[in-house]
């Protein structure tokens, strides 16, 4: 049986008996059995995944399985589900499956069900949408508001935009969306001022402030530039705040501080992690107003659909839970640090940079942790280093890597159906066929393969042959989806946030709090308090400051270049 181990020790034991239990034989061999297809492959409800070219053979799989069952995973998802305080750092429920649920279901934090809570706020926002989209709310002028500018950042950013742009060129959503502008302002960089609000109208926008804590730094800032800076308050005076700004957050009495009546506020709560919080107001207003609610309410729909999945389908099939165990067995056992997501879908070319701040971004984010739930220093290698880009165009930078340098396990999504479908007379295919024959493509080429034999017998030159070698038995998932649509995004969206609880309770680890981004927070506020003196009192900084020699350098470099202060 496979075991993390306890001790480093065991752990190195654990990594070479997971690579003495693969197989000695090479992918290519073991992909001619037709029986692999029926033993590792799974289909839910449009959501087909193909994890045959994985290095696993039955015994591993059953082994994992094993594993799974040892680490007591059953029961820690329903511990989830049911409200326990799984989050122990910051003594907290982890229910963003709550934010999806049926009005008619429970979710249960501290002996409240919080789904009437959810739904109250989904009604407020579908009444307040409604009301922005058909005019029956203007703007301060009595225009109609048809932009949306959403300021957040990071969970309150990525999860929203990557939805966005997963439904943009959907025939409905786009329909729905017409004459209408979603803009995302989320780097403290006054570029992405210029970028979002370029072109827009104050007259015709709403501004929503999407911050859970509403102290995030940049937001705040943002926020403020927004409504003070070269836009709204000076175009159309301070009155003009009341219709055109409006809030998401969980700390409404902040909302209120910053001016921002909190009848105009959507909140959510303390068991929605930051990164987890897409399906919460922090998606569900921006994209509400933009592709009006039915379009959310279905994308809600698919990420309950596979919410109820990974509660109910036993291990064996649950796709969420595969997906983890997969990932444990390619980091932990077998040592590949990384994963590559990588969507034949420009529709999804948005999600690998949401997974990365879900998965340890949430996967980093989230997973990328050195120590146990307990505070024990790991014994084993936990969290991944996720990457990725649509495919072709990673095809033509980063593929030469996992092709034939560093082992990285690969997840292929594509689609069956286009959202754009182009057929020109004189092509053999579709346009779409034609990115999907390289979808189909690059995980053969991985998992087969070309040895030195074929090489020869297609009459490459001898000293060209270890270059045009290719190792393969290199693994990947494929996952298949019908099409990209709202359901199906929101399906995607639940398969991967519950893949990294699932990794979270494998590694015993955390997978809800983010402590590792703090020290970066505080030390900014150090030198932001550090650079202000030095430009009221006209003095260079100095290592009486606090800063190392090298930083005290960069930091008067970037003050002298500076003057006058831009
Ligand atoms: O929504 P906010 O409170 O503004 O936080 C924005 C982001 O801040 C930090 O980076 C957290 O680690 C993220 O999880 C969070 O999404």
């Amino acid at each position: 049986m496979i075991t993390m181990g306890s001790t480093r020790a065991e752990a190195r034991v654990a990594t070479s008996a997971g690579q003495g239990l693969l197989s000695s034989r090479h992918l290519k061999d073991q992909l001619q059995e037709p029986e692999r297809v029926g033993a590792f492959t799974r289909d839910h409800n449009g959501v087909y995944m193909d994890f045959t070219r994985q290095n696993i053979t039955p015994e591993i799989f059953q082994q994992l399985l094993d594993l799974a069952a040892s680490a007591g995973l059953e029961d820690k998802i329903a511990g989830m589900f049911g409200g326990k305080h799984i989050n122990s750092t910051e003594d907290r429920a982890v229910l963003h499956t709550a934010l999806r649920a049926a009005a008619d279901e429970e979710a249960i934090v501290d002996g409240k069900n919080v789904v009437p809570d959810v739904h109250e706020v989904l009604n407020k926002i579908k009444d307040f949408s409604e009301q922005v989209r058909s005019g029956a709310w203007r703007g301060a002028t009595g225009k109609k508001l048809s932009n949306v500018v959403a300021i957040g950042i990071g969970g309150s950013y990525l999860g929203p935009l990557f939805v966005h742009t997963a439904l943009t060129y959907d025939k409905d959503c786009q329909e729905q969306a017409q004459g209408r502008q979603l803009r995302f302002l989320a780097n403290v960089d006054p570029v992405d001022v210029a970028t979002a609000l370029d072109g827009l109208n104050p007259e015709e926008t709403l501004v929503v402030v999407v911050s859970k804590t509403f102290t995030t730094t940049e937001t705040m800032l943002n926020a403020r530039t927004a409504r003070y800076g070269e836009w709204l308050v000076q175009e159309l005076g301070e009155a003009a705040v009341a219709k055109h700004m409006v809030a998401v957050s969980t700390n409404l009495k902040l909302v209120e501080e910053f001016g921002i009546d909190p009848k105009n506020a959507f909140g959510f709560w303390d068991w929605v992690g930051g990164r987890y919080s897409v399906t919460s107001a922090v998606g569900v207003l921006p994209l509400a107003l933009h592709y009006g609610f039915e379009k959310v309410e279905e994308f809600l729909a698919g990420a309950r659909d596979v919410d109820r999945h990974f509660r109910q389908a036993p291990l064996k099939d649950n796709l969420p839970v595969l997906m983890g165990l997969l990932s444990v067995w390619n980091s932990t056992f077998l040592g590949r640090p990384a994963v590559a997501i990588l969507p034949y879908s420009q529709a999804l070319a948005k999600f690998p940079a949401h997974i990365q701040q879900v998965q340890p971004v949430v996967s980093m984010e989230s997973l990328g942790k050195r120590v146990s739930i307990d505070g024990d220093t790991l014994s084993f290698e936990a969290g991944e280093i996720i990457f990725g880009e649509p495919g072709t165009n990673g095809q033509h930078s980063f593929y030469q890597l996992i092709h034939q340098g560093r082992i990285i396990p690969a997840e292929f999504i594509g689609s069956i159906k286009s959202q754009h479908s182009i057929y020109l007379k004189a092509q053999p295919v579709s346009n779409h066929d034609e990115l999907m024959c390289n979808y189909f493509a690059q995980a053969d080429a991985l998992a087969l393969g070309k040895d030195a034999a074929q090489l020869e017998a297609e009459n490459t030159p001898a000293d060209l042959i270890p270059h045009k070698t290719f190792t393969g038995n290199r693994p990947s998932t494929s996952i298949l989806l019908d099409a990209v649509t709202p359901f199906s995004v929101g399906q995607l969206l639940s398969l991967y946030e519950n893949r990294v609880a699932v990794q979270g309770f494998l590694w015993d680890l955390n997978a809800f709090d983010q402590w590792g981004v703090e020290l970066g927070k505080v030390l900014a506020t150090k030198v932001r308090g550090k650079i202000h003196a030095a430009r009221v009192d006209k003095h260079q900084i100095s290592e009486k400051d606090g800063f190392i020699p090298s930083t005290v350098t960069l930091i008067n470099r970037y003050l002298k270049g500076k003057s006058p202060v831009a």
